[in-house]
């Protein structure tokens, strides 16, 4: 077995992380449905509650459902693609994107501004939490809620995927018996608009047009991210599993993302004519919501910091060689995210979101292209995803021309320097742009950075697409 050839890969067989190296065919175990599971970790927050009130109130419900449809489509067509490509792969974006693309610095790269991602979200999504706990405790201190939640998600990540299998699965049923709560409160409580919700609409609005534009730009900030996450995840999935597998894992949870939870999101926001989950859920449930609010914010939270403790492992082996292993860099995600929360940066945070947004969804685009149209259709570059560095180039131009390019007219579009119509839609150009140029580069270069020497040990499974 090739990751366990070196003292790196036996730390990381001896935890089943897989930070590393690909995922051993015996140990790709899991079912989709497991999967699927984990990934609703992601899918319950109630972040998707705020996107969906805000949308509603601020330019009517229907947009906001339009854009939810949007979203669902865009998120769950990347997702499955990127979802059966690490399932075929053993590999998480990290690692795919170094034979995929990129390059092995190059990958670095992207796993560093992924990783940041991720713990820029757990500082946000753990003051949602905060302030959830202490607008019912209000004698205990700010900060020492940050250090005692901070911390929480740390030991929650200790034994890596089964334990997050474990912890998602015995949650789950907890969060829908609040979230069933919450909404037959709902009912029983006056709602502040008397006609059908969907047809909610504030003054100065209309369907389609600029609303929709502002709509859909909301959105962005999270499409690209709710596509490549699952891929940390998929790379345990059972090879007997992957056909209906990966758009099981791929599509469902974002159907649950954008359609229920922003869906629920549209309704309890017109209802209640409150754009803050925080306020409304406390206000349905009231312990009850702060428990609810606890819950969902850990299940996120546990999904950021393994996602983060993967991209920084990368990033830091492949740059700098340091290897110490997962659970080392769930210690430094955790205590960074903590002192995002203690500085008070989590506002601040909106370009930088921004600039993610964009960058991620063009991220996606570039990974998906470059095995559908690249690999399969142009028969550019080899037919697998090689991930060791000795074979590797340190950049590959496919990738991270289109990546940089992309990325920067598209963050400058998004903060609204090209005008309106290309701030709202900035990420979708920007994924096209980078599906172009990765098209483009890939035939001008034709392929020749995708491998600095021939393997010649390419298991026959791990052969995609036969490129000769
Ligand atoms: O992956 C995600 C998506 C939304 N919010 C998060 O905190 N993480």
């Amino acid at each position: 077995m090739r990751s366990e050839e070196t003292a790196d890969h036996q730390i990381e067989t001896t935890e089943s992380d897989h930070s590393l190296s690909k995922v051993p065919y015996n140990e790709r175990k899991m079912g989709w449905l497991s999967i699927t599971n984990i990934t609703f970790g992601i899918a319950t927050a109630i972040f998707y509650f705020q996107i969906g009130s805000v949308m509603a109130l601020q330019f009517g419900a229907i947009n906001a459902l339009i854009s939810a449809a949007y979203a669902i489509v865009v998120a769950g067509v990347m997702g499955t693609v990127i979802v059966y490509l690490s399932a075929r792969s053993g590999m998480n974006v990290n690692l795919m994107s170094r034979g995929g693309g990129f390059g092995y610095i190059g990958a670095s790269l992207t796993s560093l501004i992924y990783a940041s991602n991720f713990i820029m979200y757990c500082a946000l999504e753990g003051m949602i939490l905060v302030f959830a706990v202490h607008e019912f405790f209000p004698v205990i201190p700010v900060w020492l809620l940050i250090v005692v939640f901070g911390t929480l998600v740390i030991p929650l990540n200790w034994f890596g995927i089964k334990q997050l299998d474990k912890l998602q699965k015995w949650s789950l049923p907890i969060f829908f018996i609040f979230l069933f709560a919450a909404i037959t409160v709902s009912f029983m409580t006056p709602s502040q608009y008397d006609a059908p919700f969907w047809t909610y609409m504030p003054e100065g609005m209309q369907i389609g047009g600029t609303a929709l534009l502002l709509c859909i730009g909301m959105q962005h900030g999270i499409v690209g991210l709710t596509a490549l996450i699952a891929s940390d995840y998929a790379r345990f999935l059972k090879p007997e599993h992957i056909k209906g597998g990966s758009f099981a894992i791929g599509f469902i949870p974002q159907i649950f993302c954008y359609g229920v939870m922003g869906g629920l999101g549209i309704w309890f926001g017109v209802r209640l004519n409150e754009p803050n989950p925080g306020v409304y859920i406390v206000h349905l449930l009231g312990i009850g919501g702060a428990l609810f609010t606890m819950l969902t914010q850990v299940r996120i939270n546990v999904t950021n910091i393994y996602s983060s403790s993967l991209s920084l492992s990368n990033f830091f082996e492949n740059v700098v060689k340091f290897t110490p292993g997962r659970r080392f860099w769930v210690v430094v995600a955790g205590v960074i995210a903590m002192i995002l929360m203690l500085g008070g940066i989590t506002d601040h945070l909106d370009a930088a979101l921004t600039f993610q947004g964009v960058f991620l969804m063009s991220w996606a685009a570039i990974l998906v292209t470059d095995f559908v149209v690249v690999k399969r259709m142009m028969k550019i570059g080899p037919g697998h995803y090689e991930e060791r560095q000795e074979y590797l180039y340190k950049w590959n131009p496919v990738g991270v021309w289109s990546l940089i390019i992309s990325s920067l007219l598209g963050t400058i579009a998004a903060l609204g320097y090209m005008g309106t119509f290309l701030q709202s839609t900035a990420a979708f150009f920007a994924a096209l742009l980078a599906a172009v140029l990765t098209i483009v580069i890939a035939s001008m270069t034709k392929g020749r950075y995708y491998l600095k020497t021939e393997v010649k040990d390419v298991d026959e499974r791990d052969i995609l697409v036969k490129t000769k």
